[in-house]
């Protein structure tokens, strides 16, 4: 049953100074804790970090999606327009099928915060029975993102035949139509 089902998510931080240990990676565990106030379905995190190479991207998010299951995978930086910033080229590579709504919305939604939102590229997309979420590298723009779109994201892991998720409706309502 899809109910009771744990859900495995992907956590991948794409920081070529956290993964040098330049800075300590607050991304990856801001993504956790959003995930800890907001899920009341059982789900567990695999947490990743590779540095800005598109080659390594692509093979961390195969291995979430392929390998360890993942339902649900969430990525933090290079989506700006830097030399180094390929996060959402790997994205696409390894999706079958793109869900731009997603970036569209977040950037909508972060330009109220900073007018530099629009150097994000942000997407989505899905491989196989995985949803890829991009998200900024600024930790506090993994809250501002995922509020914007995470009441759509139950129904799109149902939709792709994954374990059906729950969340706390004080923080987010999740929508899904009546059949
Ligand atoms: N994983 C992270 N942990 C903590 N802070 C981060 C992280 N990623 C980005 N930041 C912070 O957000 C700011 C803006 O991120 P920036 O666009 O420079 O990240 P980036 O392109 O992922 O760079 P890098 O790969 O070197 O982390 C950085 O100056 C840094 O202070
Ligand atoms: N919500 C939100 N979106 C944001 C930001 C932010 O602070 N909050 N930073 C912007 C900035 S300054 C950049 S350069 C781009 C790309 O960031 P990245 O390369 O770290 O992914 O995301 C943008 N989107």
């Amino acid at each position: 049953m899809a109910e009771d089902r744990v859900a495995r998510i992907g956590i991948l931080t794409v920081s070529d100074r956290a993964s040098t240990g330049v800075y300590e990676d607050r991304g990856g565990p801001a993504i956790r804790t959003y995930l800890e106030d907001v899920l009341t379905s059982p789900w567990e995190g695999v947490a990743l970090m590779v540095p800005d190479e598109q080659t390594d991207i692509e093979a961390a998010l195969v291995d979430l999606c392929d390998r360890q299951g993942c339902c649900l995978v969430i990525t933090t930086g290079g989506t700006g327009p830097a030399l180094r910033d390929v996060t959402p080229e790997a994205t696409k590579t390894v999706c079958g099928k793109m869900m731009p709504g997603f970036g569209e919305l977040m950037r909508q939604v972060s330009l109220t915060k900073v007018p530099t939102a629009i150097l994000s590229r942000q997407t989505a997309g899905i491989r196989g029975g995985s949803l890829i979420i991009n998200l900024p590298g600024q930790p506090r723009a993994i809250a501002e993102c995922l509020d914007a779109v995470f009441a759509a994201v139950p129904l799109c892991i149902d939709l792709i035949g994954g374990p059906y998720l729950t969340t706390d409706e004080q923080r987010i309502v999740a929508f899904r139509p009546k059949k």
